[in-house]
């Protein structure tokens, strides 16, 4: 699937609503991501940040409109491909890492690996190198309820890392987290990605967690409707 990908933009949405039952949560949402770029998605509470992602990510199908990943309309996919694409591109860590409880650490970040259809010796060797990168030495063995919410939300970002995904949907991944132990998890993250190349979409409400990005975007009332200049450097 690799030989699709292009120098276009890696992910646009155009023209998409959805609505849940009669509550409309996206009213003709447009974006464009570019390839390797930090994005923040910003805007207040209720206002579609989720429901966007979620469609972005082919987690949710739009009413209408287009989603397309590479240039490649995802929109029209079946579930199976959807779920395939995820699994495969994708790379996911939410508000509260959701860590599997019976896996140890290091077989939560094999995962995706183990999923893809990776040995499980050469998975887990992978999930270990990056416990030393992100400052989990010594912490391959525990489990969820053994770490702390700044250790549980870095195995979870090494998760959605590992298996080097083109694009990384976040969703709130300090939510949980005190503002320093946020910073911490926000500065690993942007440069682990930045290493890979991977593209971020990174849902937040919080001004100090979009400083982060390279630009900002603004959903009101299921638009996305706000740009911000990219920033000096990025
Ligand atoms: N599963 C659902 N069922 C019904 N309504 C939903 C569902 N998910 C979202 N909504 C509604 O859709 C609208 C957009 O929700 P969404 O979660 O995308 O907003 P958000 O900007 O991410 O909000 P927040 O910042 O509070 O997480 C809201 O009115 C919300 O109540």
């Amino acid at each position: 699937m690799t030989d699709t990908k292009g120098t276009g933009p890696v992910l646009e949405a155009e023209g998409v609503h959805l609505s849940f039952g009669s509550t409309p949560a996206l009213r003709g949402a447009d974006l464009t991501v570019e390839r390797g770029e930090i994005l923040a998605v910003m805007g207040p509470s209720g206002s579609g940040k989720s429901t966007l992602l979620h469609c972005l990510a082919g987690i949710l199908v739009p009413d209408a409109g287009e989603i397309r990943f590479d240039g490649r309309r995802i929109d029209g996919l079946g579930e199976s491909e959807r779920s395939a694409l995820r699994r495969d591109r994708f790379g996911f860590v939410f508000q509260f890492g959701q860590l599997v409880p019976e896996l140890t650490a290091e077989e939560n970040v094999a995962l995706p690996l183990l999923l893809g259809g990776m040995r499980r010796a050469a998975a887990v060797q992978r999930a270990r190198s990056w416990f030393g990168r992100l400052g989990l030495d010594g912490l391959e063995q525990r489990r969820s309820g053994e770490l702390s919410g700044g250790q549980a939300q870095r195995v979870a970002l090494a998760r959605g890392l590992v298996a080097e995904p083109e694009i990384l949907f976040t969703d709130e991944p300090t939510g949980a987290l005190d503002s320093l132990t946020g910073e911490q998890v926000m500065a690993l993250l942007v440069s682990a990605a930045r290493e890979q190349g991977t593209t971020v979409l990174l849902v937040t409400h919080d001004a100090r967690v979009a400083a982060y990005a390279d630009r900002e975007v603004v959903v009101r009332d299921g638009r996305v409707n706000s740009y911000s200049s990219p920033r000096v450097g990025s």
